[in-house]
């Protein structure tokens, strides 16, 4: 019984916890305008939600088309408006999101939101645009061996492939985004030099990509690579057109994306609940939890168009759907698991 009370009173101090989280939020918008002039902060920022597609490919047991469905249809709800729904690869190599087709076609679109998915290649493209995909992102890595592992080619051969994917997109008025992963390490080479994420991303950037996010696959990158390498990408490539993308393995994301914030970066990509890793990338965890994100862009008086409570109900919904606890520090401490 005292254990029961134990628990009850820890989840009523939770829910008052959030209940001024919430008041706490709104003040912040009034007090942080000071703060974010002082340290050249974007007044708003978009969120590219990566969770239903980078956030469950990893999943181990194969997760219903409509529990996606649902979870985008959450998250469309919330004021997210880019929301990654699937990707056209290979059932072989990614069996989870075999089901693209019909995530695809059942969900609900929103107006003003955009529904990108992955495609490795030309066959992934046809596919992609066949069942409806209105924007298409390409990815490629900074490091050889990464790009074997995931794609089965080398850097060059998968630069030669995606060329032929903007050609067809060109054509078909299909906006085309450009991912470059390991930026920051890679699980099989080490520590990879900025000047190797810098020409990848140039070369994306010249093919037609109008974002090039920079993705930290396993999470080792600190405030101080991160700087080094925004340094080197930013050389080749306008900063309005980075984004960053941030696994949380060594617990750095939030600093990494502050710093990128304060580098000029106005778009961040993250998972709801913090979930996922890369099937090719073994032992990486999941990218920041989206909850976090909005609330540190919240309290900086940064504006995403999220409503941070509608976002938390939609990670609850997943994280009860898969019966795991959720990685959300935001979500952990205002009890919405
Ligand atoms: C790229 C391939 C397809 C090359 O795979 P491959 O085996 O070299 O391809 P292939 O051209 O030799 O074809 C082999 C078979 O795959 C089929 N195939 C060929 N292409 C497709 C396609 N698009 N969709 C469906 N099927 C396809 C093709 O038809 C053939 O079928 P079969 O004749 O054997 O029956 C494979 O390596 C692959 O699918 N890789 C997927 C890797 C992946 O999805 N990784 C996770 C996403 S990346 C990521 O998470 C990182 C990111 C973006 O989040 C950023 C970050 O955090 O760093």
């Amino acid at each position: 019984m005292a254990a029961v009370m134990r628990l009850v009173n820890r989840s009523t101090l939770s829910s008052a916890m959030g209940q001024q989280y919430l008041a706490f939020s709104s003040a912040a918008k009034v007090q942080t305008a000071g703060v974010r002039a002082s340290q050249a902060l974007p007044e708003k920022v978009k969120i590219v939600e990566v969770g239903p597609r980078d956030g469950l490919q990893n999943e181990k047991t194969i997760v219903p088309a409509e529990t996606k469905i649902h979870l985008i249809d959450m998250l469309s709800q919330s004021g997210l408006t880019v929301i990654e729904a699937t990707s056209f690869v290979s059932p072989k190599w990614v069996p989870q999101m075999a089901d693209q087709v019909e995530v695809m076609k059942g969900i609900s679109r929103k107006p003003g939101v955009s529904y990108p998915v992955l495609t490795p290649n030309l066959k992934g493209f046809q596919a992609a645009v066949k069942a409806g995909a209105s924007e298409v992102a390409i990815f490629g890595a900074a490091s050889e061996l990464f790009s074997k592992k995931n794609i089965n080619c080398s850097v060059e051969e998968s630069l030669q492939r995606f060329d032929e994917v903007m050609k067809a997109a060109k054509e078909a008025g299909v906006p085309v985004r450009g991912y470059v992963s390991c930026v920051l390490g890679c699980p099989y080479e080490g520590k990879v030099a900025p000047e190797k994420v810098a020409h990848v991303a140039k070369r994306l950037y010249s093919m037609g990509c109008y974002e090039i996010s920079l993705g930290d696959t396993i999470g080792v990158g600190t405030p101080g690579s991160m700087t080094e390498m925004l340094e080197a990408v930013s050389r080749e490539v306008p900063v309005k057109a980075l984004a960053v993308h941030c696994h949380d393995t060594y617990g750095q994301a939030l600093a990494n994306i502050l710093v990128a914030l304060q580098m000029g970066i106005s778009v961040v990509d993250s998972s709801v609940a913090g979930l996922g890793g890369c099937p090719y990338a073994q032992g990486a965890s999941g990218n920041v939890a989206t909850e976090d994100v909005v609330y540190m862009l919240h309290g900086l008086g940064i504006q995403t168009g999220v409503d941070l409570s509608k976002l938390m109900d939609a990670g609850a919904f997943i994280c009860r759907t898969l019966n795991r606890k959720t990685n959300s520090k935001v979500a952990q401490a205002t009890c919405k698991l």
